[in-house]
This record gives structure tokens, C-alpha cells and sequence, in this order.
């Protein structure tokens, strides 16, 4: 693992593409089909990120950070607003130099591949695309530029779904038509790495529907899907893996269901036409009890005793039940948890 990544342009960036702000982190790989072997597959995609620490000043945005990347797989990259996932992406692509500890991307520093263009395709703001051109001539632009044969430029268009829009500026184009480019981008040399930076923000539920079942197949073709969010729900359908940070720091690393099974928070849904005597009931045995929006108004949520112990309770008292039910909390529920000591703001202010 090298210790530091260098600053400035890298052998095979587009830096025509950098100085007129076509691209600001698109960095697409060079044509050709994506070759990959079983044995050299998973060691070329493989981002192993090694105590990547970055500092602006006294401001810790990235500390410490160590956690690996796997082919075939989507990686969420989750944490709440200003967590440093940003930083973290761009420190990986090379465009931001750690302040101490590295990234590799395959084995070798992004700014070490002799073709890195070859082996990442990322998009970390869609709004960075000239808005007088059309998509069409962006992406043509960027393929004569990189060597990319021309045909991938329709291929892409037709893979996100832009090829009516091709001729159109880009000015106009929705922030959902502008992440579609932007993906398309990233997909334009047919890299075996992937990375997107909140791709699913403005898109429409069609959008988002779309967008799932493109990384999914993305990594079931051998390739290394990893996506950063903010919010745990987008995570949770598309994601088999995530990384979670907070405040700079890696809370969790670990398969989806894992991260869920870690909550500790339980709860039990109890629905019960004596829900007033339940409740007293209930309290007097030192659970906590709250109203259950979804479940009407025999809804409780209770904490703080097993079903078994309320079910006995409740026929002790000679209270009907409905329903009790076990709950673990929800994947967003297990998140919040995981991240409400790092959350940089809180109802607008600074922690
Ligand atoms: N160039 C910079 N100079 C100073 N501080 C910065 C700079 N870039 C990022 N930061 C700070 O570093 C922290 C992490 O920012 P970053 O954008 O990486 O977070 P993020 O997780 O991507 O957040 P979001 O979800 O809001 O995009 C924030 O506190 C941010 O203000």
C-alpha cells in the first residue's frame, strides 16, 4: 500500500476535458471491451483504502479510514451529510491528496495506472457538464479525447436511456437527465470500476427503479459497483454491502443485513382495543410506550420487555391483544443509531 497519493493530472486524463470543465471527476476508461479473468478480475477491481486521513486546516474531514471494495458487488457508501464521502471519493480517484495514508484502486494508486482511465469510470457531480453542449457531443468529445471508438457514445445514450435527448444542451436537462449523462459517462470506456457519487439524487421513482437494476447487473457482470448516499433507503434495495462513516470516521463495514442485525434497538407492535390499560399496565412494569401511527388506534410500540412478557401481562390484566409483533428496527432506524454521535448538523446547527 503506498502511503500518499500525489496531486495534479495523471498520465491519460483527459486535460483538455479537465480545463474547459467538461468533466470535473468523470475519469472514463480507455475503448475496449472489459477484459476480466477470473484470477485477474477480482484483483483489478478490488479500491482497498488504507488509514486515508485528509485535513483542511483544523477541519478533520477524513480520519483514519480503512475498509476494501470487492468486485461484483454493489458497495453503499453511507453517511450523513459532511460525514466525508465526497473527500473519500476523490482522494481514491487521485483528485484530492490525502493529508496522510492512501487508496488503491486494482493493487496500484489510481495516479499509478499507466491506462487509469482503463480501469475507473466515475461520476461525483452531475452538474459539471458544459450546458451548451448536447450530450451527444460531451460524450463524443470525451471518447475522440481518450481513444473511446465512437460507437460507445451511442451504445451509453441507449444504456441510460438518453437517446432521444442526445441532441439537446444539457442546459436543459433535468438533474435526473444530467445523473443519466453522468452514468453514461462513467460507462463510456467500459471500466471494471465504478463510482458514483449520490447518483440517485432528482431522479424519478422510474429513474430510481432504473438506475437499482442497472448496478445490480453492473456487478453481476464482475464489475465494482460502489455508490455513496445520505439516506439508508436508497441503500437498502440496491446495496449487498456497505461502508458507513461518520464524522470522517468508519462506523461500519459489513454485508446489508448485517448492519441491520446489529441494531439493538427492538420493539414490539402490540394492538389492542384496551390500549389506554395496556398502556398503564405496561408502564408499571418499566416499559416505554408510544402511540403506533401505522397501526390505528390500538397501535402501541412498546420497548423495554419481550412479547412473551407482555402477552403475559396483558392476560393477567385480562386485556384483549390483537397483534404482538416483534420488530427490529429498520435498516434507517439501525443508521441513524450507528451515526447520531457523527451527524455534523443537527437541525441546523453546528455540533
Ligand atoms: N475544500 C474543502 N475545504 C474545507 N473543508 C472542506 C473541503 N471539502 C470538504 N470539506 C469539509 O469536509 C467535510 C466532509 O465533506 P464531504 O463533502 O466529503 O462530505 P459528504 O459526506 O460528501 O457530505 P454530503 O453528503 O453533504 O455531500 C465537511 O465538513 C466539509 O465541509
Amino acid at each position: 500500500m503506498a502511503s500518499s497519493l500525489t496531486a495534479g493530472p495523471r498520465p491519460g486524463i483527459d486535460l483538455r476535458a479537465y480545463a474547459c470543465g467538461l468533466v470535473r471527476a468523470a475519469r472514463v476508461a480507455v475503448a475496449g471491451p472489459m477484459r476480466m479473468t477470473p484470477g485477474d478480475g477480482h484483483r483489478g477491481g478490488m479500491i482497498e483504502v488504507h488509514e486515508l486521513t485528509k485535513r483542511y486546516g483544523d477541519k478533520t474531514a477524513v480520519d483514519g479510514l480503512t475498509f476494501t471494495v470487492r468486485p461484483g458487488q454493489v458497495t453503499g457508501f453511507l453517511g450523513p451529510n459532511g460525514a466525508g464521502k465526497t473527500t473519500t471519493l476523490r482522494m481514491i480517484l487521485g483528485l484530492d491528496t490525502p493529508t496522510s495514508g492512501g487508496a488503491t484502486v486494482g493493487g496500484v494508486r489510481f495516479a499509478d495506472h499507466s491506462r487509469g482511465l482503463r480501469h475507473v469510470g466515475a461520476l461525483l457531480d452531475a452538474h459539471h457538464v458544459h450546458p451548451g453542449r448536447s450530450a451527444e457531443a460531451h460524450l463524443r468529445a470525451l471518447a475522440r479525447s481518450n481513444g473511446i471508438p465512437a460507437r460507445r457514445v451511442g451504445e451509453v445514450l441507449e444504456e441510460v436511456g438518453l437517446t432521444e435527448a442526445a441532441r439537446r444542451r444539457v442546459g436543459g436537462f433535468s438533474l435526473g437527465m444530467k445523473q443519466r449523462l453522468g452514468i453514461a459517462t462513467a460507462l463510456l470506456g467500459d471500466p471494471p470500476v465504478l463510482m458514483f457519487d449520490e447518483p440517485i439524487n432528482g431522479m424519478d421513482p422510474e429513474g430510481v427503479m432504473w438506475v437499482r437494476r442497472l448496478f445490480r447487473r453492473l456487478a453481476s457482470e464482475g464489475r465494482t459497483v460502489f455508490l455513496s448516499s445520505h439516506l439508508m433507503t436508497e441503500m437498502e434495495n440496491t446495496a449487498d454491502q456497505l461502508v458507513v462513516i461518520g464524522r470522517g470516521r468508519l462506523v461500519a463495514a459489513e454485508p446489508v443485513r448485517d448492519f441491520a442485525a446489529r441494531s439493538t434497538r427492538r420493539s414490539v407492535l402490540v394492538r389492542t382495543p384496551q390500549a389506554a390499560e395496556l398502556t398503564a399496565v405496561l408502564l408499571a412494569a418499566g416499559a416505554e410506550v408510544e402511540p403506533d401511527g401505522h397501526a390505528g388506534s390500538e397501535g402501541l410500540s412498546v420497548t423495554g420487555l419481550p412479547a412473551e412478557r407482555i402477552g403475559a401481562l396483558a392476560f393477567d390484566n385480562r386485556v384483549m391483544l390483537h397483534e404482538l409483533t416483534t420488530r427490529s428496527a429498520s435498516l434507517e432506524e439501525a443508521f441513524m443509531e450507528l451515526t447520531a454521535d457523527s451527524v455534523e448538523y443537527l437541525a441546523g446547527q453546528s455540533r
